[in-house]
């Protein structure tokens, strides 16, 4: 088996001293999409965070490459490979799109690679970033995480906002990204195109994982998926009448307008 890239170990992680992600134990292997889901306000990005460095890991191990990497400070997780795409596609507007890779980039990290698999940006490099549309600035900013040389990438909810079409082009690239060797981990509101694009997938509730398996075990399994987000019987089923659903763990999470396995017809 391959050495995970990323390993985290009993990891608890705060926001504002109130504890969110509970002894969350997960490995993501390089050249591997790892998909995290789960409902909102599960705690997925707060579990970026506190892999980044932006949220206080309270204790657990968090090994990049086999290093310790839980008490670096944010630029420092950065310097060792890692790479974040956070949620709310950040560009310096001002700055041209090749000047938006320069300032990232780093290692062997190379604008070439970036250009080739978004060929959208390579027609833009002299434009300033903040009149690229919604797609382009998506590419810029997963460029901006490829320029400098990760090892893993961690791409939080890319697809918000997006046109479905733009959505289906970069989950392609996100496969490409883990073509390259990159340890990529994935969270995604349109739960079947990620679990199409990935390996292994981990479901978080409530702050805590309560389902780790392959991909293919929840592609299109809805029922399993909404039981998993929320716990309870399935959907409007009878409790009991769906005896896949074993496996929720009783959780009481209300439903709170789910997003639990939208589907790609959703995005039609
Ligand atoms: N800065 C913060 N201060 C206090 N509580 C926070 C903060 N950020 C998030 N939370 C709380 O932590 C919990 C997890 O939020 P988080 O954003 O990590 O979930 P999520 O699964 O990413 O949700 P979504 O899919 O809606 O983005 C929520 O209850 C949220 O209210």
């Amino acid at each position: 088996m391959t050495a995970p890239a990323l390993a985290l170990d009993g990891v608890k992680v705060n926001r504002a001293e109130v504890p969110v992600i509970h002894d969350v134990t997960l490995d993501a292997a390089p050249g591997e999409v790892t998909v995290v889901l789960g409902a909102n306000g599960a705690g997925k990005t707060t579990l970026m965070d506190g892999i980044a460095g932006l949220a206080p890991v309270k204790s657990g191990t968090i090994r990049l490459d086999g290093t310790p990497i839980e008490k670096l400070a944010p630029y420092k997780r950065a310097r060792a490979g890692l790479g974040y795409v956070e949620q709310a596609r950040t560009t310096f507007r001002t700055l041209t799109v090749e000047q938006n890779l320069v300032v990232s980039q780093s290692g062997d990290g190379d604008l070439g690679t970036v250009y080739k698999l978004f060929p959208e940006l390579d027609k833009r490099r002299t434009l300033q970033a903040g009149y690229l549309s919604g797609g382009e600035q998506q590419m810029l900013v997963l460029g901006r995480a490829l320029v400098s040389a990760p090892k893993v990438v961690l791409i939080d909810e890319m697809s918000l906002g997006l046109a479905p079409m733009v959505v289906r082009r970069l989950m392609g690239t996100v496969g490409e990204l883990a073509g390259m060797g990159i340890a990529v981990v994935l969270i995604e509101q349109f739960a079947n195109l990620a679990l199409d694009v990935g390996a292994h997938v981990h479901v978080l509730r409530k702050g805590s994982v309560v389902f780790s398996g392959p991909c293919e075990e929840l592609r299109g399994d809805e029922r399993r998926l909404h039981r998993l987000y929320f716990g309870g019987p399935p959907l409007s089923a009878a409790a009991g009448a769906d005896p896949a659903a074993a496996d929720s763990g009783g959780g009481t999470a209300p439903h709170n307008g789910s997003d639990a396995g939208k589907t790609e017809s959703e995005l039609e």
